[in-house]
C-alpha cells in the first residue's frame, strides 16, 4: 500500500520502520526542513530517535499536498495539539483532490478546552463525504523500542464498520502484533489517561516514595480510569487489556515516558513549562489532566488522583494536602464505585 505518515517525531518515525518492513511505499510528512533533509539524506532523525537507522526507501517531505496526493492510506502522527490544525489542513487541500481517505491515528490524549477524543476532532475537521475508515492504533508502543523492532503489542481499533484486517496487515508482522477492537471510546480512554498516571508515579518516584505507592498508584488509577470510561460507554473489559492496564504498565515504569519523566523533573522542583521545553518532545499527560478533570466533573465520576494532579499541578497544592486529599477521602469499598457505574449501565 502507498502509506504516508504525517509528522516525523518519535512515534511517526518508528512507525515508518514497521511500515516499510512490511513492503509499504512510505511517505512521511514533515514541517521541519533540516528533519525532512536527515531522513532523505543520512536515513536517521537524530532529534527524535538517536541510535536508530532507517530503512534508505523511506522518504519524506514538507509538502503535506504530496503526503495527500501520495497516500493510500494515512497515518496522522502529530501530538493531540496539532490534530485539529493539521485535520483542518489536509480537508482544504482533498477539496480539490476529493480522495476518500482511509486514516488511522496514534495520539494519546485528550484535547485541550474541548476535552474531546482525538477521533472525534478530526471527524469534526475532515468532511466526513471524504473519510472512507477512522481507527486508533494504540498500546504498550514506545517509539524507541518499536524502532528497533523489539516484539510489541497493539489494538487497532475503529470508528465505523470497516475492513480493520485490511489497516491490519499495513502495520502488523513478526515483531509488532496488532490486534483489532471496536471499542474506540475505551482504546482512546486508556491511551489518554494513562500519562496522567505516568505522570504522577514519576513525581512520586522523585519525591522518593516508595513501591507500596506506586502500585496503589497504578491499580487506583486503572480503576479511575475505567469508571470514567465506562460511564462514558466504553467497554469495561478494554480497560484489562493491551491499551488499559498494558500501556499504563510501559508508561508509568519506564524511564523512556515522557509524562514519567516529566514527573521526576517537576519533583526537582521544575516548573511545568521548563520541564516540557526541557522534553523537547510532547507531554501530552499535562493538557490531558486538565481535560480529564473537567471530563471527571462533567460526568460525576470520581477521579481522585486525577483530582489531585490537577490542583497539585495547577493550583499548587501541596504534598500533604494531596496526600491528605487521596488518603482520607471518604470510605469506601474497592469496586464500589465501579460496580454503581456498571450497574448503571446495565439498567439503560
Ligand atoms: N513516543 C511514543 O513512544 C509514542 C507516542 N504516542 C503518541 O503519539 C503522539 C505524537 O507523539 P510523538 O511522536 O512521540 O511526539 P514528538 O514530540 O516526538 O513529535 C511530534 C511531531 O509532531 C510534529 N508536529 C507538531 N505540530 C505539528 C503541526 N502543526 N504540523 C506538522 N507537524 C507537527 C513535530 O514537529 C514532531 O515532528 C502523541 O500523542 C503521543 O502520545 C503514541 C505511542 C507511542
Ligand atoms: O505511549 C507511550 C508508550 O506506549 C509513550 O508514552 P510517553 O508519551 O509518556 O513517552
Amino acid at each position: 500500500m502507498k502509506v504516508s505518515i504525517i509528522g516525523t517525531g518519535s512515534f511517526g518515525t518508528s512507525l515508518s520502520v514497521v511500515i516499510d518492513d512490511n513492503n509499504n511505499d512510505t511517505l512521511m510528512y514533515g514541517r521541519n526542513q533540516e528533519v525532512v533533509d536527515e531522513i532523505n539524506n543520512e536515513h536517521t532523525n537524530s532529534q527524535y530517535l538517536k541510535e536508530v537507522v532507517l530503512p534508505s526507501n523511506i522518504r519524506a517531505t514538507t509538502s503535506l499536498e504530496d503526503a495527500l496526493v501520495h497516500a493510500e492510506l494515512i497515518v496522522l502522527a502529530v501530538p493531540v495539539n496539532a490534530m485539529r490544525p493539521v485535520c483542518r489542513e489536509i480537508n482544504r487541500l482533498n477539496q480539490t483532490h476529493k480522495k476518500k481517505l482511509i486514516l488511522v491515528h496514534i495520539a494519546k490524549g485528550l484535547e485541550l478546552n474541548t476535552n474531546m477524543f482525538v477521533s472525534d476532532v478530526i471527524v469534526e475537521e475532515i468532511d466526513a463525504a471524504y473519510i472512507d475508515s477512522l481507527s486508533v492504533l494504540s498500546g504498550p508502543s514506545h517509539a524507541e523500542e518499536v524502532a528497533l523492532r523489539q516484539p510489541s503489542t497493539v489494538v487497532l481499533a475503529s470508528k465505523y464498520p470497516t475492513d480493520l484486517r485490511k489497516i491490519q496487515d499495513v502495520f502488523m508482522n513478526r515483531y509488532f502484533r496488532v490486534y483489532t477492537s471496536d471499542d474506540i471510546i475505551g482504546v482512546e480512554i486508556g491511551g489518554a489517561l494513562k500519562n496522567i498516571i505516568a505522570l504522577s508515579i514519576g513525581l512520586l518516584h522523585g519525591l522518593g516514595f516508595g513501591d507500596n505507592t506506586k502500585a496503589a498508584t497504578i491499580t487506583r488509577g486503572l480503576q479511575e480510569i475505567t469508571r470514567l470510561g465506562t460511564k462514558i460507554g466504553a467497554d469495561p473489559l478494554t480497560f484489562l487489556g493491551l491499551t488499559g492496564i498494558g500501556d499504563l504498565i510501559v508508561t508509568a515504569t519506564s524511564m523512556h515516558s515522557r509524562n514519567y519523566r516529566c514527573g521526576i523533573m517537576l519533583s526537582s522542583g521544575m516548573s511545568l513549562e521548563e520541564a516540557q521545553a526541557e522534553m523537547g518532545m510532547v507531554v501530552e499527560g499535562v493538557n490531558t489532566t486538565k481535560a480529564a478533570y473537567a471530563l471527571s466533573q462533567k460526568y460525576n465520576v470520581e477521579m481522585p488522583i486525577t483530582n489531585v494532579l490537577y490542583h497539585y499541578l495547577f493550583h499548587g497544592i501541596s504534598q500533604e494536602e494531596a496526600f491528605t486529599k487521596l488518603m482520607m477521602r471518604d470510605k469506601t469499598g474497592e469496586t464500589e464505585e465501579l460496580r454503581e457505574i456498571l450497574n448503571e449501565q446495565v439498567e439503560r
